[in-house]
């Protein structure tokens, strides 16, 4: 497919490229100093990513976080204790990421499992879909059964793992299967009310980035809000499909109500890294200081069947991406005008850089308090 590439202003001081994606935050300003806060960062929500040894689990949070390429996670070692990734530094979701060693006994009594729920929005439950499941499926419903005895307002995923190397049919069938069984002993356990969602999922496709965005937008209290914003936006602006994305993360974090189809999920992932890529390689300061993504960030790509993508930069961690028609996209005017009223939005509803707001927010045990880049704190 030939692009036609048109790079407005990625911005004027980028990061250094491997330092991408630590932290390609940038206005000093909105440096989110009560992130490091030890009291805080322990109160902050987690995702539990739990399941048999080699299903998958680091080498998910290793490819939706840590950029690593799906071939390098082959040399991934096992995991030995729990590994807690704290990304509130640099991506939007402000939550600990807790890997769990597969062939660690978590109910052991030295193991705390009551504080660990008890702080827990999300527990994902990987199951490798390539290897017998009896085993994972008896490890899936002790560890939701005693989840939801402690705490029933997780949210509980089940990722059926690794489906890249099944056809089609032996996908529909396993996740049928899986399903059946695992809700059947919930129901031999009288725990009907226990909610399992299940996603089938592989590092290598974007079938990963779509269920995490998925586990993500449950945990954020404003998604009807941003749902809204973004319907209004599209509607005005003759915009097809629009995505607030988490940058450095590549999962959306909301979209307009229109149906979601993977490719025009594909395409806006490839976008974003496009014009990483791009600011990391020419954006360079001399020095090699600088941001990669920052207030200037925003691209155009016009792809040759009259469609264009439009990126633009909403806050230090999120993107919006547009697909649109190339006649849309000649009321540029509108749409820029359209598009600062959103931002403007959104800043609103996450009371970014609202300087006023830290003090309610460390400590405040106000459930719905927001984080500068807008993740609920303390929701758990
Ligand atoms: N085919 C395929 N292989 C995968 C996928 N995800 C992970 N793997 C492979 O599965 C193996 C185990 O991955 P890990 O991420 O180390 O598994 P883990 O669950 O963290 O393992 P422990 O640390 O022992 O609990 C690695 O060789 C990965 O490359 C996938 O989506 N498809």
């Amino acid at each position: 497919m030939s692009i036609q590439y048109e790079v407005e202003q990625l911005a004027d001081s980028y990061g250094a490229a491997d330092s991408f994606p630590k932290d390609f935050g940038y206005g000093e300003e909105e440096e989110a100093d009560i992130e490091d806060s030890p009291a805080l960062s322990d109160s902050k929500p987690r995702i539990l990513l739990m399941g048999l040894r080699r299903s998958g689990k680091s080498s998910i949070q290793k490819v939706v976080f840590h950029k690593m390429s799906p071939n390098e996670t082959l040399f991934l070692e096992s995991t030995n204790k729990i590994y807690k990734d704290d990304i509130s530094s640099s991506s939007f979701v402000n939550f600990q990421i807790w890997d769990f060693p597969g062939q660690v006994d978590f109910f052991d009594p030295t193991f705390d499992y009551e504080m660990i729920f008890r702080g827990t929005g999300a527990l994902i439950f990987v199951i490798d879909a390539q290897d017998d499941y009896v085993e994972a499926l008896g490890r899936l419903h002790l560890t939701v059964s005693r989840a939801y005895r402690v705490n029933p307002e997780i949210n509980f995923e089940v990722f059926i793992h690794k489906v890249d190397g099944l056809s089609d049919d032996h996908k529909i069938e396993t996740q049928r299967d899986i399903h059946q069984r695992a809700n059947d002993d919930l129901a031999d356990a009288s725990l009907e009310k226990l909610h399992l969602s299940f996603y089938l999922t592989s590092i290598y496709d974007h079938s990963i980035f779509e269920a995490f965005s998925k586990v993500v937008q449950k945990l954020i209290p404003q998604l009807p809000t941003l749902e809204n914003l973004l319907n209004i936006f599209i509607s005005n602006s003759g915009i097809e499909k629009a995505f607030l994305f988490d940058v450095v993360s590549k999962i959306y974090i909301a979209t307009d109500s229109s149906p979601v189809d993977m490719q025009s999920y594909e395409l806006c992932c490839d976008m974003i890294d496009v014009v990483i890529d791009v600011s990391c390689i020419y954006g360079l300061r001399e020095d090699g200081s600088g941001s990669a993504y920052d207030k200037e960030s925003m691209a155009i790509i016009k792809l040759n069947n009259t469609t264009v993508l439009y990126l633009k930069e909403v806050t230090k961690f999120l993107a919006l991406v547009c697909i649109l028609r190339e006649e849309s996209f000649e009321r540029k005017g509108l749409i820029d005008y359209n598009f600062h009223c959103f931002r403007k939005a959104i800043h609103e509803v996450f009371e970014v850089g609202v300087s006023t707001q830290r003090p309610q927010t460390v400590g405040s045990p106000c459930t719905k308090a927001v984080a500068l880049n807008g993740t609920p704190r303390n929701t758990v």
